[in-house]
C-alpha cells in the first residue's frame, strides 16, 4: 500500500503549497509529490520574462509582472483540474492578490489605476463560483530569521541584492493574510518541526498530519 493510500488521501486531491519567498514551498511540493505520487505544478522562475526586471524597478514593471504571474498561475489551475486533481502545486494564486500585488500598491509601487485593472481581472477569474479552489493549502511558516537566510543560501542575485526591509514586510503580510484566509481549508507546518533535507522520512509524517487533517475537514463540512 503507497503512502496515499495508507493515510486516506483522495487521488484527486488538489493541495496548494502557500509561504514567503524562501521559506521551503518548492523543496515540499517536491517531497510530497514523491511521497503521494502526485503531479507537481511550479512556478517557473527561470523562464519569468519580468523577474528580473521588476526587481530592479518594482515600480515600472510590477504591474506586468502581476499579469504575466496571473496567467502562469491561471493556465497551471486549469491543467491542474483537466487531470482530475492530484497535485501539489508551488505556491497559490491566492497569495498573487493578497500578498504581492497589494504591497505594492500599498507601498506606492504600484498605481491605483494598474492596481484596479489587475484585481478586476483577478475577480472576474478567480471570484466566481467555477473557479474551483484547491481541497488544502499547506502554509508554511518559519521566523525571518531561518527564512532570511535560506535566501541568502539559495543564492538568487535579485533576491539576494533586494532589501531586508522588502523581506520583513513580506513575512509580516503573510502572517496577517494566513489569519484571515478562508478560500479552503489551512494545514499550518512550522519548518522548525520537520527536516525534509536531512531527514527525508519525515515526508511520510508530513503526509500523515495531512491525511488526518483532510478527514477531519471533510467530516466537518457534511
Ligand atoms: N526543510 C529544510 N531545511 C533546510 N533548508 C531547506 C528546507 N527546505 C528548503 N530549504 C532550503 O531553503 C531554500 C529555499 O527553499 P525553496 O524550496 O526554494 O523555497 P520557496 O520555494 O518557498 O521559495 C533552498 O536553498 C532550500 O534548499
Ligand atoms: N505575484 C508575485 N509578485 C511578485 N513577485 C512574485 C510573485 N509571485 C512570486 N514572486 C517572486 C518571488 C520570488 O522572487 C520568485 C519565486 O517565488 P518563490 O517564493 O521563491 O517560489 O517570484
Amino acid at each position: 500500500m503507497n503512502l496515499r493510500e495508507k493515510y486516506g488521501i483522495p487521488q484527486n486531491a488538489v493541495i496548494t503549497i502557500a509561504g514567503t519567498v524562501g521559506v521551503g514551498k518548492s523543496t515540499m511540493t517536491k517531497a510530497l509529490a514523491d511521497a503521494l505520487q502526485f503531479r507537481t505544478s511550479f512556478e517557473n522562475v527561470d523562464t519569468n520574462p519580468y523577474l528580473d526586471l521588476f526587481y530592479d524597478d518594482f515600480e515600472k514593471w510590477s504591474f506586468h509582472l502581476q499579469i504575466y504571474f496571473l496567467a502562469e498561475r491561471f493556465k497551471e489551475q486549469k491543467r491542474m483540474f483537466e487531470y482530475g486533481g492530484g497535485f501539489i502545486q508551488d505556491r497559490s494564486i491566492y497569495e498573487d492578490t493578497g500578498i504581492f500585488a497589494k504591497m505594492h500598491w500599498e507601498k506606492g509601487t504600484m498605481n491605483n489605476v494598474d492596481y484596479e485593472t489587475y484585481t478586476n481581472l483577478f475577480e472576474a477569474m478567480v471570484m466566481t463560483p467555477y473557479f474551483p479552489h484547491p481541497d488544502l493549502l499547506i502554509y508554511l511558516e518559519g521566523s525571518i530569521e531561518d527564512i532570511l537566510s535560506r535566501i541568502q543560501e539559495r543564492g538568487r542575485v535579485m533576491e539576494q541584492q533586494t532589501p531586508v526591509d522588502y523581506w520583513l514586510e513580506m513575512h509580516q503580510r503573510y502572517e496577517n493574510w494566513i489569519n484571515s484566509f478562508n478560500g479552503c481549508p489551512v494545514l499550518r507546518l512550522n519548518i522548525n518541526d520537520y527536516d525534509l533535507m536531512n531527514n527525508p522520512d519525515c515526508s511520510e509524517q508530513i503526509v500523515e498530519r495531512i491525511g488526518s487533517f483532510m478527514k477531519q475537514t471533510s467530516i466537518l463540512r457534511k
